[in-house]
């Protein structure tokens, strides 16, 4: 498998246009933008931050089309896999390869948040999709609140599968992150390790190959620097990029919700001259009135913009 997110990956939001519609023009403008980014790798569509959920099956497999076609297919775009059953999710995987997409972070199922999961069945919902779609897939390691985040057991376990060749890590539990990543450095070394802790990204920085962020619709360039600095383990230069994008990361991550941080993307997008509206779909409500003027003002002290 020769796919390589050893840099960054941003998760771009779903342009919408006002009537609510997927905005396929902005998805050129963003894609073919992000693309441009020296050390950008590839891009995750139909996440969190693309609000993939809220799309319906056709929309999906158009968005994915359309970001495909954004990087003249020179970058993997990587699909959201977020449905629930194992042979639902198989399928999605199909409409994802069918639609251009080179890989798939698969994302727990939702009930699993809630209730857990039985041992064994992550496992079991990674090899039915790849075996059935031959779509290479990334595990996704959810917080350590939740009840889906996987123990280290199983994420060996699901490391060592065929077709599993990244992690996103958002455990969001240091102690967890300190003590779980060198056993999976050590125990798989081909797998490549990508951070998405958007709201705190400093300290994980050191241990990783790379990023897979929301973030990184809006801060490309600076995010880039500090996956460098990180790697040179070059902790002055890390601390003074993260103190630099503090404000940015204040006004779209340290929301009430991090899901108000998508809202928060799309206005730092319209500031950045990419987006003309920051329109998102329920459940996302629009910001509190002056959140555009703060995160624009936050890029502007970044030097962003
Ligand atoms: N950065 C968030 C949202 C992305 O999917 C996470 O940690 O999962």
């Amino acid at each position: 498998m020769d796919i390589d997110l050893r840099g960054l990956n941003p998760a771009p939001v779903t342009p919408f246009n006002r009537d609510g519609s997927v905005d396929y023009k902005a998805i050129q403008r963003l894609g073919s933008w992000l693309k441009s980014v020296d050390g950008v790798k590839s891009l995750t569509v139909l996440g969190h931050a693309g609000e993939g959920t809220f799309l319906s099956e056709k929309e999906q497999m158009k968005v994915i089309e359309a970001f495909v076609d954004s990087v003249n297919d020179e970058i993997p775009i990587i699909a959201g896999i977020t449905r629930e059953g194992t042979e639902v999710a198989a399928e999605e995987c199909k409409n994802a390869v069918q639609a251009g997409a080179k890989a798939g972070l698969m994302y727990p199922s939702h009930g699993w948040l809630r209730f857990g999961y039985q041992k064994g069945a992550p496992q079991d919902k990674y090899r039915v999709c790849y075996e059935e779609s031959g779509l290479p897939l990334i595990l996704f390691q959810y917080p350590d609140v939740t009840k889906c985040t996987y123990d280290l057991e199983t994420q060996l376990e699901i490391a060592d599968q065929p077709g599993v060749f990244a992690m996103k890590n958002g455990v969001r539990n240091m102690k967890r992150w300190d003590t779980e990543i060198p056993v999976v450095r050590a125990e798989r070394p081909d797998l490549q390790i990508l951070s998405c802790h958007d709201e705190y990204l400093l300290h994980t920085m050191f241990d990783v190959d790379g990023l897979l962020v929301g973030y990184g619709n809006v801060a490309p360039e600076l995010l880039v620097e500090l996956i460098k600095a990180g790697k040179n383990k070059d902790y002055p230069k890390a601390r003074e990029i993260h103190d630099k994008l503090l404000p940015v990361t204040s006004t779209v991550y340290h929301r009430g919700s991090h899901m108000e941080g998508t809202v928060a993307l799309k206005h730092a997008l319209v500031a950045r001259g990419i987006l003309e509206h920051a329109t998102v779909r329920s459940p996302l409500l629009p910001l509190a009135e002056g959140a555009d003027l703060e995160i624009k003002q936050a890029l502007q002290s970044a030097g962003i913009i």
